[in-house]
């Protein structure tokens, strides 16, 4: 299923089995894509750029065109797999809109939306192009920075809160909204297979200490060690043992972690 924004702003759904050459062009069109899937392109063209458009399409978030939490999921797994194998620091930063309920109750569900896509905007503004950053769900968004070492971590969440702080969102002609953040972040287990779960329920809790501790404020897990000897590492990655060079091996860690 396919979710879009129309002109008026509401959300409409789409069912693949439902989706028409028509509607197929006029989402992508509308996501920008038109230049991929004109019409009176050669038919093999045209219909691979409304493919191209519609993949493109599903990875994304409507109302902000940020990374939706699908993809941002496979991001995650990604970046997993690659702290494993290197043991390079990376970054998860989530990020949740403080007193978002107030927004909506007080201005309306659709300058909620103008506050999102303003936040969204600030936030891309504040990270590198090797970074991906998602709306996580309705008011949160998450970051995920590969290669990041703890010091530059802490810099980058506090230059996330500062913009979004120092960025005012107008509304309306007559009135302009100051938004704050909340900021938990999360290194990567380096050399130690993680889950996605397990590492994003790590950001959370660091968000949820945010909230609890006022709101507008930062706070990062300390960079778990787990550094291994290149002794580990080698036991790691190297060749597999022989059963006669078992008698060599450490004895097993009952808790399984690697120190
Ligand atoms: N406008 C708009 N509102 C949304 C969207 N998704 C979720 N929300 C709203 O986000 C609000 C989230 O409110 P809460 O979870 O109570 O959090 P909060 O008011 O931000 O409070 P704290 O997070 O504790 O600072 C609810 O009012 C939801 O309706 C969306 O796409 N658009």
């Amino acid at each position: 299923m396919l979710q879009f924004v129309t002109p008026s702003a509401a959300y409409q759904f789409v069912y693949l089995r439902d989706l028409r050459l028509a509607t197929a062009h006029a989402l992508v069109t509308q996501a920008g894509g038109a230049e991929a899937a004109l019409p009176n392109d050669s038919p093999t063209h045209y219909l691979q750029g409304l493919i191209d458009g519609l993949c493109e399409l599903s990875l994304k978030d409507p109302l902000t065109g940020l990374a939706n939490r699908r993809h941002f999921r496979t991001v995650l797994e990604r970046e997993i797999d690659r702290v494993t194998r290197s043991g390079e620091a990376a970054l998860l930063l989530m990020l949740d809109i403080d007193n978002f309920k107030k927004v909506n109750d007080t201005y309306g569900h659709l300058a909620g939306d103008l506050v999102l896509q303003s936040v969204a905007r600030t936030l891309s503004a504040c990270v590198r192009p090797m970074d991906t950053l998602a709306r996580y769900g309705g008011e949160e968004f998450a970051v995920v920075l590969p290669a990041c070492q703890a010091a530059f971590g802490r810099v980058v969440a506090e230059r996330v809160r500062r913009a979004v702080e120092a960025t005012p969102v107008r509304i309306s002609p007559a009135v302009e909204l100051n938004i704050t953040v909340s900021v938990g972040g999360a290194f990567a287990l380096q050399w130690i297979r993680s889950t996605t779960q397990l590492w994003t329920e790590r950001a959370d809790h660091q968000l949820y200490r945010a909230k609890m501790a006022g709101r507008n404020r930062v706070s990062i897990e300390e960079q778990p060690d787990s550094t291994v000897s290149a002794e580990e590492k080698s036991l790691l990655f190297g060749p597999l043992y022989t059963p006669s060079s078992w008698g060599d091996l450490p004895p097993l860690d009952p808790t399984g972690s690697v120190y």
